[in-house]
């Protein structure tokens, strides 16, 4: 393991905030989140649907609508993203940062052939003459273990299964060998064994090219096999960060706690009530109402982020 101490953050964000009005309502979907990614490392995001994860890393690449708003700081080796120029970011994005894009069915074009809309990720960022690009891609293809490769170019995305879509897509997220790659769910859809393959696949894509990961996963056992870092979302904010094995192994927050337990190796036990809506964020600890703890204290006081342990970030009133 490295020691991240000494090195410096590839991406670093600070107080991020992401919010969009929809006519007088505002919902904070991203709430003063803080965090590092350090060169090599993979950084897994977890948290039930709803809590912000796919927000914040849209805000990463500036891919959000226009009634959304972005405050804070992201800083990617030392470039402040939010004040970026469209052109700026353009170049940023493919290139530097890649994205590995949670929805099929709206991120590929369904009438263009799957190679060439790969093809025109590479076009895009490098000055590789087509049939180059053409070449290219067919390896990709066939380095994702998509089944006769050269073929494959040529099918429109409806012709593929959903694996293959989902190859399709970690090929675009990776064609220009970005140092960082946003990747959001990529397997959910997949029967067990193609889950299996896709999480293989990432994990070689980071390991051999020696790339740095923001792995979205609502699954905690996905993130146990990929992730050197785990840090926990809930309602929009980070309620536990830490390494991979301490968060799983000594997990301080009762979220994480009952993540854990609604596993299906487990215990599956699922997580009684639903979180607070993000229009009406409650001014106490967010997880109280659903918390085995549910202490008065968190019931009127909004608990900080706090160094429970050495680089094990939490925030509980219990967590020590
Ligand atoms: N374009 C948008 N306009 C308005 N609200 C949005 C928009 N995109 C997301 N939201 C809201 O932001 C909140 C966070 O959504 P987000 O997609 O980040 O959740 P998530 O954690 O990725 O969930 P999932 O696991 O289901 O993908 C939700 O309440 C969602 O309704
Ligand atoms: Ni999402």
């Amino acid at each position: 393991m490295l020691n991240k101490q000494v090195m410096s953050p590839l991406l670093s964000i600070r107080a991020l905030s992401t919010c969009f009005q929809i006519q007088e309502t505002v919902v904070k979907a991203v709430d003063n989140v803080s965090l590092d990614i350090y060169p090599d490392e993979v950084l897994a995001l977890v948290g039930e649907t709803g809590c912000g994860k796919s927000v914040l890393a849209l805000s990463i690449l500036r891919l959000l609508p226009e009634n959304s708003l972005s405050e804070g700081s992201i800083l990617y080796k030392g470039f402040e993203i939010l004040e970026g120029s469209n052109e700026e970011l353009r170049a940023l994005r493919g290139r530097e940062i890649g994205m590995i894009p949670q929805s099929q069915a709206s991120s590929l074009n369904p009438l263009l052939k799957v190679g060439w809309q790969v093809m025109e990720v590479l076009r895009l960022h490098t000055k590789v003459r087509k049939p180059d690009a053409h070449k290219k891609v067919v390896e990709l293809f066939s380095r994702l273990q998509l089944p006769e490769p050269e073929k494959r170019m040529d099918y429109y995305p409806h012709q593929l299964s959903g694996g293959m879509r989902q190859r399709v897509l970690v090929s675009m997220g990776v064609a220009c060998n970005p140092n960082l790659i946003l990747v959001d769910e990529p397997t959910k859809g997949l029967d067990a064994v193609l889950r299996m393959e896709v999480v293989k696949l990432l994990g070689r894509q980071a390991a051999e090219n020696n790339r740095s990961m923001l792995l979205i996963t609502h699954d905690l056992s996905v993130a146990a096999l990929l992730a050197d870092r785990i840090a926990v979302m809930y309602a929009g904010e980070i309620v536990e960060m830490g390494s991979s094995a301490g968060v799983l192994k000594i997990p301080r927050h009762p979220y994480t706690q009952s993540l854990l337990d609604s596993l299906p190796g487990r215990g599956f036990k699922p997580i009684p009530g639903f979180s607070p809506s993000l229009s009406r964020i409650p001014p106490g600890c967010r997880f109280q109402p659903r918390c085995r703890v549910a202490c008065s204290k968190g019931a009127a006081l909004h608990p900080d982020l706090r160094e429970a342990d050495p680089n094990h970030y939490v925030r509980c009133f219990h967590a020590d």
